[in-house]
């Protein structure tokens, strides 16, 4: 059977991934959906942007840092069947950036290696993409 009443919802996310090789991860604050999860930077996109174009923005404005959409490499992506839409969401890998990286809206951040991510509970979306994680090459692989 078709779902004609679904809402697809894009979100662009990357991992951010530092010269340890450990991952950005942010905490949503309580009153958003998903709040307590842990997830990566990025949002949705607005309408007429490309999607590294919206990443781009996102990573400013949440993170303070400047990312050009050329560091931004492709990974995977999430499909995923949420109550009252369906997200589809590209997952980026970048690991040039510039500015000092500040949590912008008051969420929490945390650098974890990917070997960790399943300590942290993440929104239902995330789970199948952190084997793409750990399988990533550190900087000197
Ligand atoms: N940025 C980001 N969003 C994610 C991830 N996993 C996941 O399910 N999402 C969902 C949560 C939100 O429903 C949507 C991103 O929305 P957003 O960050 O732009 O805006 P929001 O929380 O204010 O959205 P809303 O759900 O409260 O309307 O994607 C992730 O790893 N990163």
């Amino acid at each position: 059977m078709t779902d004609a009443g679904c809402k697809l919802v894009l979100v662009v996310a990357c991992a951010l991934v530092n010269a340890d090789g450990h991952i950005l991860l942010a905490q949503r604050p309580a009153g958003k959906t998903l709040a307590g999860l842990w997830e990566f930077p990025g949002g949705k996109l607005e309408p007429g942007e490309r999607p590294e174009e919206s990443l781009v923005r996102e990573l400013e404005e949440e993170l303070g840092i400047a990312v050009k959409a050329e560091d931004l490499v492709p990974l995977t992506f999430a499909s995923h069947p949420y109550e009252t839409f369906h997200l589809l969401m590209p997952l980026y890998v970048c690991r040039h950036w510039q500015g000092t990286l500040a949590p912008r809206e008051g969420q929490e951040l945390q650098w974890v290696a990917p070997s960790n991510l399943r300590d942290y509970p993440m929104p239902p979306a995330d789970e199948p993409l952190i084997p793409f994680l750990t399988s990533l090459q550190s900087p000197a692989g």
